[in-house]
């Protein structure tokens, strides 16, 4: 399986950096596992960040046009782990399926990005700032991949 992640900007504290680490290492038993960080462009009024950070988003999506997407939006449906290990599991050639989950700008996805054809989640009704919330989907991958072998991970 090959799993990416797609986000903007780049882990800045130790606590963060170390936290993603521990998680990206144990994903890695499951899968290969690559983040692609963007620059965010944040200098425009809000709806104009959101088009133009997402305009990056589909231009980079070109180069990853047999990954199924994954786009994770606070205003999606709201997913539980096992739905989450499901939609990873849900791929019948499970070995050689690929992953691009999407983490969005500071002010979330356009319009026209929403419009896409992708899998669209919410990991619950929350707002998270994208460093943290790279860490928890880091972690919800892991479990993913322990729901999925039906391995034991502390509750
Ligand atoms: C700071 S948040 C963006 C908030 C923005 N106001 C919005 O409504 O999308 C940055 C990114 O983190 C991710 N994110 C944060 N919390 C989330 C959640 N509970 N579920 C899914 N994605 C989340 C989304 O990809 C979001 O685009």
């Amino acid at each position: 399986m090959d799993i990416k992640i797609l986000c903007f900007g780049s882990l800045d504290k130790d606590f963060f950096i170390k936290s993603f680490n521990e998680y990206q290492s144990r994903i890695k038993n499951y899968s290969k596992f690559e983040v692609i960080e963007l620059k965010e462009e944040f200098n425009k009024e809000e709806e104009n960040n959101k088009i133009i950070n997402s305009k990056a988003i589909l231009e980079k999506l070109k180069s990853y046009s047999e990954y199924e997407i994954i786009c994770l939006n606070v205003n999606s449906k709201i997913v539980s782990s096992e739905e989450l290990a499901n939609i990873i599991n849900n791929n019948k050639n499970f070995k050689r399926a690929k992953l691009l989950f999407l983490i969005g700008p500071s002010d979330g996805f356009s319009k026209e990005l929403l419009e896409q054809k992708f899998t669209k989640i919410s990991l619950g009704n929350i707002t998270l700032p994208y460093q943290l919330f790279r860490i928890i989907l880091a972690e919800q991958i892991y479990r993913s991949f322990k729901i999925i072998k039906n391995e034991k991970y502390h509750k």
